[in-house]
This record gives C-alpha cells, structure tokens and sequence, in this order.
C-alpha cells in the first residue's frame, strides 16, 4: 500500500477485517517490521484518538516516532501557491512538505475542512500535496473529506459486536454549538456501502451529505422511523454541505440529541461515535453510560486500524 487515504486503498474489505483481527490477538507480532523506520506525525487541527493511537501502533510495529504540531512552534504555512508572501506566513507549504519529507519514511497528515471554499476541501487540497511532494507514503489522520482510519476502527467494531450476519446500522445527525466537517460521517457511509449491511442516513433537511459517500444509502428525515429496528446507532454532528449552505449551521435541534427515547425503538441497539463527543448535545448522559454503549471500545480499536495501516505501508516499502 502507498497511501492509505479512502476505504479503497484497504483493499478487501474481510481481508483487512480478517488482520485486523489477527493483529488484535498478537499487536506486537510484526515489531521487527517498523525497525529503523520513522513515521513523522503532522497535525493542522487538534487530537485525542488519532494522536495516541497512531503512536501507539508505530510502537507496536517497532517504528521510531516524530509528531509537529503546526500551528504551534513550527512556521505558519502558506498553503496557496502564487500568493506574494508578504504577510505572516514565512513558509510556503511546497518547500515545508518534502523537507519534513527528507526526516521520515511514512507521513501522517490531519487537516480538516477549512469551510472556506468547498473545492478547496473537496479536492483535499492539503493532503494531496504531501501526497505529490513529500517523495513517502502518506496516509490520512482525518483529512477534509474522510477519516478512514475511524472508519476502519468503526468496521472492525461492527464486525466484533453485530449478532446477525447484515446488520442494520442507522447514521444520525445530532445537533453541536460548532460547525463540524463532514469528514467523519462521509467516511462511514463510504465504509458501510462497501459492506452489505442495511445503512441508513438520518438527518434534518439541509443536512444532505455529497452524493458521492451517501452512495445507495436510505436517507430518512424521520429520525425516529430510521431508528426502528436498528442494531448500531453512530451519532455524529456535521455542518451543511450542499450551495451555499456549506460549512453552515441550518439546527441546533435538541429532539435529534439521542436519548433513551429514540433507542428505545432500535433492536437493543450498540450506540457509537468517534469522540470527542458533547454531551447532552450529541447524546445524553443516559445513553452513552449505558451498557449498550460500545464507544471505548471503538477508540479502542483505532490502535489496531492504526497498526493494520501502518504495517501495509511498511510492507510497501519493501
Ligand atoms: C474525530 C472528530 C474530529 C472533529 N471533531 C471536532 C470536535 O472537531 C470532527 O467532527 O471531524
Ligand atoms: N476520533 C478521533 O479521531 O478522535 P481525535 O480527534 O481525538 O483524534
């Protein structure tokens, strides 16, 4: 693998799962892999997950580790190319990327949606530089359109916890006091239409997703009816997408909030999000506390999606 920024450059899908799962027994199998490697972590935006997990597996595969955070102590970067740099930017992106390029083997990159220019960030503007100039292979610590390395986790989570062979997985939106990407729940519906599990999209009218990642999901306004049945609930937040709406907040709606009330019509279901999540926003404190929440587990698993990654990216060096 060269670079690891969607749910197609997995491969089969019950392949990963399948070493995933083999990794999970045994993390520390392939420590002789990472020997001698560097992987140079850089993160535009803030993190909890991606950052300890991300470390973590590189120290399971032997790796050495770097992290640069670059809005603190490195040089604030231009990204645009052809802007006179006369301003507080000293560094261009272009010379940034392939000198950190000349300190590591593999390149992690988190660089969220900037809800400036829709294009801007549907391009992946910023990670598709790394990928053009920085000479290693790069793979996505949440980018502007996915996060599949949430995804992955959130695939082998369902695979760990479902009791029936296609399960029912509903995808809400809920409301936050912030405008959130989209990356995230993109991502989830471009990893669930690559199962053949029942997937459902519910969300208030504005809050269409790109049609290229809502793929041949259901989409169902009636939050509740979307619920019926349901065997996992994935809660997430996101801003509008669609005209000029985008990276716009159209609902701050607390009936969408999660509560006992919605799961109450689900099939028992598990209750799922990425984190960091806002209570009583998001979810309320009854749901995520209660024994059908599997949300540390599913942080959990991002160390093996992580370490899977990292270990095809190793193997590609070769
Ligand atoms: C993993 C989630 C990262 C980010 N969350 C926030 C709060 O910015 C998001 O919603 O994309
Ligand atoms: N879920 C996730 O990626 O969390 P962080 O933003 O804390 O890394």
């Amino acid at each position: 693998m060269k670079k690891f920024t969607c749910v197609q450059d997995i491969g089969n899908l019950k392949s990963a799962i399948e070493e995933a799962f083999e990794i999970k027994k045994d993390r520390f199998k392939y420590v002789e892999l990472g020997k001698n490697k560097t992987l140079m972590m850089i993160f535009f935006n803030s993190s909890l997950r991606t950052r300890l997990s991300t470390q973590k597996a590189a120290l399971n595969l032997g790796m050495n580790v770097m992290v640069l955070d670059i809005n603190q102590g490195a040089w604030k970067l231009e990204t645009e190319r052809g802007v006179i740099m006369d301003g507080d930017k000293p560094e261009h992106l272009l010379e940034a990327i392939p000198v950190m390029g000349c300190y590591c083997d593999v390149i992690g990159v988190r660089s969220f949606a900037r809800f400036e220019d829709r294009d801007f960030d549907y391009q992946e503007t910023i990670l598709n530089q790394f990928i053009q100039y920085s000479g290693r292979p790069v793979f996505s610590m949440e980018a502007a359109t996915r996060h599949p390395l949430q995804s992955f986790a959130d695939l082998i989570t369902i695979e760990e916890y479902k009791k029936t062979a296609r399960p029912k997985v509903v995808m809400t939106w809920a409301p936050h006091p912030r405008p959130l990407p989209q990356a995230v729940p993109n991502s989830f519906a471009e990893w669930m239409n690559a199962t053949d599990y029942e997937f459902v999209i519910t969300h208030p009218e504005g809050y269409e997703l790109d049609p290229q990642f809502v793929g041949n999901a259901k989409v169902e306004y009636d939050q509740m009816k979307a619920f019926e049945g349901a065997d996992f609930i994935y809660a997430k937040n996101w801003a509008a997408y669609t005209g000029d709406n985008y990276g716009q907040i159209l609902s701050k709606d607390r009936d969408w909030t999660v509560s006992d009330r919605q799961m109450a019509v689900t099939n028992n279901a598990y209750f799922m999000h990425c984190l960091p999540v806002r209570r009583n926003m998001i979810v309320t404190d009854d749901v995520i506390e209660s024994p059908q929440s599997i949300v540390i587990p599913e942080a959990a698993n991002r160390e093996i999606s992580a370490t899977v990654v990292l270990k095809r990216l190793l193997e590609g060096l070769k």
